[in-house]
């Protein structure tokens, strides 16, 4: 199971079924009022009075995502407020101000995660086997070290130039396949043929394995991870009320098998093989790609067993699912804005004057499409991972207790006023300046801090091919705007999305 996959979900994941749990006792917020906390120390944090049981359950229910209601509360009780979900005592921050005193002057405090059925579920009955939802320790250091290298590569080293080369590879591929589909039609759902072609790019850069989209094990693997996803992000009762797993162990069992088939595609086809073939490499020998550099440590230093070594690679193959669901975002984005695909096909025409294919090299002279990537995370808001404080602490001079679970309101950050102008629309533009991108430090997409998301740099990387390169082929649209749903504070869509218009650029631009 991917750690991305949770990463990117976790939190709309276990606040939206709360919210079809306690519907109908939801609590509007309509005040306006900012606390300033501070000179706080001493005081006890403000917050909302919880019900029995189910505490502040309900409160989260009466807005179209959780993260709305995180966001209306804070005008009643300010940047940072006092929740009870269930049994679990949580802390909601919602300024920047705060969230960098979470994650950067007190990270060592906050470096834990919460401890939810569903994520031991999903990590082999042990979340502490999954980067993104494992407690900080030296273990994580490790892993977190051994996978710097290969996910965030240096410009013009090596491995940017192969995340070039495969990123190129593999859209030439997905391009042979839309111009298969589109011989028959084109009205295409085009999602399970980007989700292919992201597997591809992961699987060619980190193991050196790519598959054909016919092969039956390969399609089953994308398919389980963006079902998982997807599903993921449904949320459940059951994360704080855990009284609630007899109704859900059917769901939990579910999950559990289709993380094992992950798991078990990955073991099989990937590892084994190239252990078959090339015995895990050479002692002294240069590690060629993620899986080796993954073997090589296991030869020297036991400490992350090869237990760990498989989930490791599984979460980082796993982040496929994020960046091809990113990328359908990109296009949601485009086909509901014409003028954006069109100024993004603009900006690939003047790089590439119709004689050759973009490349990753280019980015830096494209600054409209990077600015669309940016207003896409911006719109979409990933939530962020829920912290959990590891001892006694504070927050702006309240005290937090050790076991709190702290959740930083990034959407918060993403859509207030306070912070962009005209919010609520969509403008690449707004994160260009002279030309250049701008981005301002309070947009954090991907987090900052101990924790942050390691896999940015392949989403951007990947996105961006993916994207220059379907529009300097094809011109895209709706079929039927009403059909595309997406949903506020939430980067998934559902497996089975909504086919798109594509056609043929009226002239060749490659
Ligand atoms: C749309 C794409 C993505 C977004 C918006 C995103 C965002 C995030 C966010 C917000 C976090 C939480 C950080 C925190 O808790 O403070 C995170 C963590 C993480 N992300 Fe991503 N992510 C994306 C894709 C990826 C990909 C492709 C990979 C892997 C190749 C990845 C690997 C991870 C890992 C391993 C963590 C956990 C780090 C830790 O807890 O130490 N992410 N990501």
């Amino acid at each position: 199971m991917s750690a991305t996959t949770i990463v990117l979900l976790l939190l709309s994941t276990i606040l939206a079924l709360i919210r079809v749990f306690v519907h109908g006792l939801g609590h509007s917020f309509t005040g306006n009022q900012k606390l300033s906390p501070g000179a706080a120390a001493g005081k006890s944090m403000p917050g909302p009075k919880p019900w029995p049981l189910i505490g502040d359950l309900p409160r989260l229910g009466g807005t179209a995502s959780p993260f709305q209601a995180f966001s209306q509360m804070s005008r009643v009780y300010g940047e940072i407020y006092k929740l009870r979900l269930g049994s679990s005592d949580c802390v909601v921050v919602s300024s920047f101000r705060l969230i960098k005193e979470v994650l950067i002057a007190k990270g060592a405090h906050f470096g834990g995660r919460p401890d939810l059925l569903r994520f031991h579920a999903l990590f082999g009955g042990d979340r502490n086997n999954s980067l993104a939802l494992c407690d900080w320790s030296s273990l994580q250091k490790t892993r977190r070290g051994i996978a710097r290298t290969y996910c965030s590569p240096r410009f013009a080293s090596s491995n940017y130039d192969q995340l070039d080369r495969v990123a190129s590879q593999e859209t030439d591929c997905l391009i042979q396949h839309v111009d298969l589909h589109l011989r028959k039609s084109n009205s295409i759902h085009i999602k399970p043929l980007i989700l292919a072609a992201c597997a591809n790019m992961f699987s060619s850069y980190m193991c050196s394995v790519r598959f054909k989209y016919e092969d039956t094990g390969f399609r089953d693997m994308v398919r389980r991870f963006d079902v998982i996803f997807w599903e993921i992000n449904q949320g459940y009762a059951v994360d704080f009320l855990p009284w609630l797993q007899p109704f859900y162990s059917k769901h939990l069992d579910k999950l559990t098998g289709w993380t094992r088939d992950i798991r078990r595609f990955v073991h099989e086809r990937v590892v084994e093989d190239r252990l078959q073939k090339e015995g895990g490499g050479g002692a002294d020998a240069e590690p060629k790609d993620f899986t080796d550099a993954l073997l090589a440590h296991l030869r020297d230093d036991p400490t992350p067993t090869w237990h760990h070594i498989l989930y490791e690679l599984e979460d980082f193959l796993g982040g496929h699912s994020a960046v091809g669901n990113l990328a359908m975002l990109v296009l949601t984005a485009i086909v509901r804005h014409p003028e954006v695909g069109k100024k993004i096909q603009e900006e690939v025409d003047s790089i590439t004057k119709g004689t050759r294919s973009i490349n990753l090299f280019d980015k830096a002279e494209m600054p409209y499409t990077e600015a669309t990537i940016l207003e896409t995370l911006r719109t979409t808001s990933s939530p962020i991972v829920p912290h959990v404080a590891t001892q006694n602490t504070t927050i702006a001079d309240y005290p937090v207790q050790k076991g709190t679970i702290v959740f930083l309101n990034n959407y918060e950050l993403n859509t207030a006023a306070e912070y962009w102008e005209d919010a609520d629309q969509f403008r690449p533009e707004r994160f260009i300046s002279d030309g250049q991108i701008k981005k301002p430090e309070y947009f954090i997409p991907f987090s900052t801090g101990k924790r942050t998301c390691i896999g940015q740099k392949l989403v951007n990387g990947f996105c961006f091919i993916l994207i220059t390169r379907l529009l300097q082929h094809y011109d895209i649209s709706a079929l039927d705007l009403d059909q595309i749903d997406t949903r506020p504070a939430c980067v998934a869509l559902p497996p089975d999305s909504f086919p798109l218009k594509i056609t043929h650029r009226s002239t060749s631009h490659t």
